[in-house]
């Protein structure tokens, strides 16, 4: 049975939320769930924006059979040639032998390379600015390159002042029936899963979404029609504001947190210690994760949230620890810069963790290392307690600053 919310009289939500995917990209836990979202609009032309995932393709075909309510589909825009967004063009070909899918040359030669479809007569092809009239209704093309993939574009409904923003200003979570930002507390509820999409999924292409953010601030908005989560119809200013934070790579919060890798407890120990010591010292936005119990996503889009970290890590044959290896190397790769960083190392013989996560934070722009970095001799001692005391004093300093 049909599942579709309206946006407005005339355009309809289709799309639909899996529960049952445990990993997004087969690399991101979901304990929420995701949606996919895709709209029709039903003018004198009937428009579908996007199509939705395989999983979710019996309720996506009852969703636009009814909507479309005995018409046929004219054109299927693809503003974004992923998979979990185009997966039904095919069986939409079959079933609308005049629909004409429209994409940019670089769409249409990935639905090429992706599918063995006959495209021949099939397709329009668009450029920057190209408009498409479906009646009361036109659609503005404005390429968004890199905000996930080269391909991607948005589409501007002009006389609702829609945007559809492909896999910009998207989020994790299925939509447990709600369909728009008012209908939930997404500061509260959804904010955490947005971040964590942004900034794993987007966060090293924060340039190309500053460019797209800049040509997109002369279009008069009211809504915002995301491939995946909530649609925005109010308050749009404030998921503007936290897009280019993240965009900018700027924090939100002048917030401590800190991560830490640890076989045997003592560096997990000297982290505890540290941070009650914030905590003593009047810190009060402080976060403590464990680097191989966390997910990885989740420290990322914690570091996109906070202005300092503490990175502490035990020395690993010489190197680092592997699961705070794999941070940095997933910091480095989403392009993070701009914060202040407080290093812990520990190691029995030869402490070195120190020295090498300076080199690859140095590797990042513009990151702050603090002084002293603490080092731990296998258990915290009065020395190494002394040092991260002064390292408190160091973030405290910082963070007043
Ligand atoms: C596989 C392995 C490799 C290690 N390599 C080093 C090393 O190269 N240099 C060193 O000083 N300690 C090394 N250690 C020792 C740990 O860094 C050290 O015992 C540290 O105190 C462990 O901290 P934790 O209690 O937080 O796990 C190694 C330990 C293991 C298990």
């Amino acid at each position: 049975m049909y599942c579709t919310r309206k946006i407005t009289d005339n355009i309809t939500w289709v799309g639909g939320s899996d529960r049952r995917l445990a990993l997004f990209e087969n690399l991101f836990p979901i304990s929420r769930g995701v949606a996919y979202n895709s709209y029709l609009i039903a003018d004198e032309k009937t428009a579908l924006v996007d199509t939705v995932d395989s999983s979710l393709s019996r309720q996506f075909l009852e969703n636009i059979y009814h909507t479309l309510d005995g018409r046929s589909l004219d054109y299927l825009i693809v503003n974004h040639m992923e998979p979990d967004h185009c997966a039904n063009i095919e069986e939409l070909m079959f079933r609308f032998p005049e629909m004409k899918v429209i994409g940019n040359a670089k769409t249409l030669n990935f639905i090429r390379q992706f599918y063995d479809m006959e495209l021949e007569g099939r397709t329009i092809t668009v450029k920057e600015g190209d408009k498409l009239e479906l009646g009361r209704h036109t659609l503005n093309f404005f390429f968004a390159p890199m905000v996930h993939w080269p391909e991607v574009m948005v589409s501007y409904e002009e006389t609702e002042k829609i945007l559809f923003a492909a896999d910009a200003f998207g989020s994790f979570g299925a939509l447990d029936g709600i369909l728009f930002n008012d209908e939930v507390n997404f500061d509260r509820d959804w904010l955490d899963d947005a971040r964590r999409y942004y900034s794993n999924i987007v966060g090293k292409y924060g340039s190309q979404v500053q460019a797209a953010l800049k040509k997109l601030s002369a279009l008069d908005i009211q809504t915002i029609c995301p491939l995946h989560g909530p649609v925005w119809r109010t308050d749009l200013a404030y998921i503007l504001d936290k897009y280019n934070h993240w965009s900018t790579y700027e924090p939100e919060d002048k917030s401590v947190v800190l991560i830490y890798g640890s076989m045997y407890g003592d560096t997990e120990n000297a982290v505890n210690v540290l941070a009650a010591q914030l905590a003593e010292a009047g810190v009060k936005n402080i976060r403590v994760y464990d680097a191989s119990s966390t997910h990885v996503s989740v420290l990322i889009s914690e570091i996109f949230r906070s202005s300092h970290l503490v990175l502490a890590s035990p020395t690993y044959n010489a190197g680092i620890y592997p699961a705070m290896l794999n941070l940095l190397h997933d910091m480095a790769a989403l392009n993070i810069q701009n914060r202040t960083v407080g290093l812990i190392e520990n190691g029995t013989w030869a402490p070195s963790a120190g020295k090498s996560m300076r080199t690859l934070l140095e590797g990042m722009k513009n990151m702050t290392i603090l002084e002293p970095v603490a080092t731990v001799k296998s258990a915290l001692k009065k020395d190494s307690r002394d040092s991260l005391s002064q390292l408190k004093d160091a973030l405290v300093a910082s963070l007043n600053s």
